[in-house]
């Protein structure tokens, strides 16, 4: 399926790794990961040969999906029946092909990360479709809410499993939310998927903020930080849980992406924002002179009542730790699996 340049061929040297002339927010763990790795590695602009299969191979059985970038069906293998995904990609850049794909070959076969099984494309048409294991996944809005404590201690260390090992690989995902998080409740097994807008981390470069979906961006994203790193994908978890625990789907629900940072500040508050970002000197962009009143921060507790028995002191706790404008400041993938809620034993 692939073909890699030997780790020992010096490249030419690329923009992928460029720091920004302005240094001011550095990953507190795994920052290193690419740099200390060789250029094949990460360049996925110079370093990705696709040896593509034959579409002919797999026989569709039915849509059951539809994103952005690709219209997803279930197959089968047909010569060994084996059931399968395959994401047809609608006509994207081949940069944006090329970083996917580098990104699955270096994180397939990893603990509760999709497995990608082949890169194959139409004969005639060239149209390119990856192939994936199937997860027999339920629906997240029909799942969620028959979800126990212990079931969101389960399924939530699974994805932290899964967030740890991509971060300690060099790779944000950078779209985290439950669309990308399959579960399939009879194997109780959990994979991330749709890695399209994941990304290598290198240090001090300055990345696009318009990633993730509007409802799982972090506040960086939506202030036009452009240092982000790993604990991007920490604040989409925190929404995730919070969304559970609080019954509150989604938790944040921004009718636009201004309008998301608002949804926030009301939560957060307003002079935690500011502060945030004098933190990092910089200023809030124009565009929310007018949106962002001056808003309390909300205590979680005015989001617990009785329709809420997930809301638990170590459940609060761990979003609270999650939930934090200063990315710097969210818990790591390995310390929010470490956090007191995932010690419990439960039934
Ligand atoms: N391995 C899989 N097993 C089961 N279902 C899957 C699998 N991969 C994808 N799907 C289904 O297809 C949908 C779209 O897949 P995916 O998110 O990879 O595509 P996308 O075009 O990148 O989507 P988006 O626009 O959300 O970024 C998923 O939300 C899910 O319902």
């Amino acid at each position: 399926m692939r073909s890699q340049l030997g780790a020992d061929v010096l490249l030419p040297s690329t923009t992928l790794n460029r720091k920004s002339n302005r240094i001011y927010s550095i990953a507190k763990v795994y920052a290193s990961e690419c740099e200390r790795r060789p250029q094949q590695y990460w360049d996925y602009e110079q370093c990705c040969e696709i040896d593509w299969g034959t579409l002919t191979d797999y026989e569709i059985i039915n849509k059951i999906g539809r994103g952005k970038y690709s219209e997803v069906f279930r197959g089968k293998h047909i010569l060994n029946d084996v059931s399968c995904v395959i994401k047809v990609l609608k006509p994207v850049k081949l940069r944006k092909i090329h970083r996917e794909l580098k990104i699955l070959w270096n994180l397939t076969g990893g603990p509760n990360i999709v497995e990608l099984l082949d890169v194959v494309h139409d004969e005639k048409t060239r149209v390119p479709a990856f192939i994936f294991e199937d997860v027999k996944n339920v629906d997240f809005r029909e799942l969620y809410p028959t979800f126990k404590l212990s079931d969101v201690q389960y399924y939530f260390k699974q994805l932290l499993i899964a967030l740890n090992y991509a971060h300690s690989m060099g790779i944000m995902h950078r779209d985290v939310k439950p669309q990308n998080v399959m579960i399939d409740p009879v194997q109780r097994k959990l994979r991330l998927i749709d890695w399209g807008l994941a990304e290598f981390y290198h240090p001090g470069v300055d990345y696009n903020v318009r990633v993730a979906s509007r409802y799982h961006k972090g506040p960086e994203l939506l202030t036009d930080l452009n240092q982000y790193d790993y604990s991007l994908d920490m604040w989409s978890v925190g929404c995730m849980i919070a969304a559970i625990i609080f019954k509150k789907e989604p938790f944040f629900k921004g009718g636009s992406n201004p309008d998301q940072l608002v949804k926030i500040a009301k939560v957060l508050g307003t002079k935690q924002l500011i502060n945030y970002l004098a933190r990092y000197g910089l200023h809030l962009p124009s565009e929310h002179d007018n949106l962002i009143r001056t808003w309390a921060r909300k205590p979680w507790s005015h989001f617990i009542s009785i329709e809420t028995p997930l809301a638990t002191p170590e459940a609060v706790d761990l979003v609270d730790n999650l939930l934090r404008y200063d990315h710097q400041e969210r818990l790591t993938a390995e310390e929010a699996m470490n956090h007191q809620f995932f010690q419990m034993s439960l039934e």
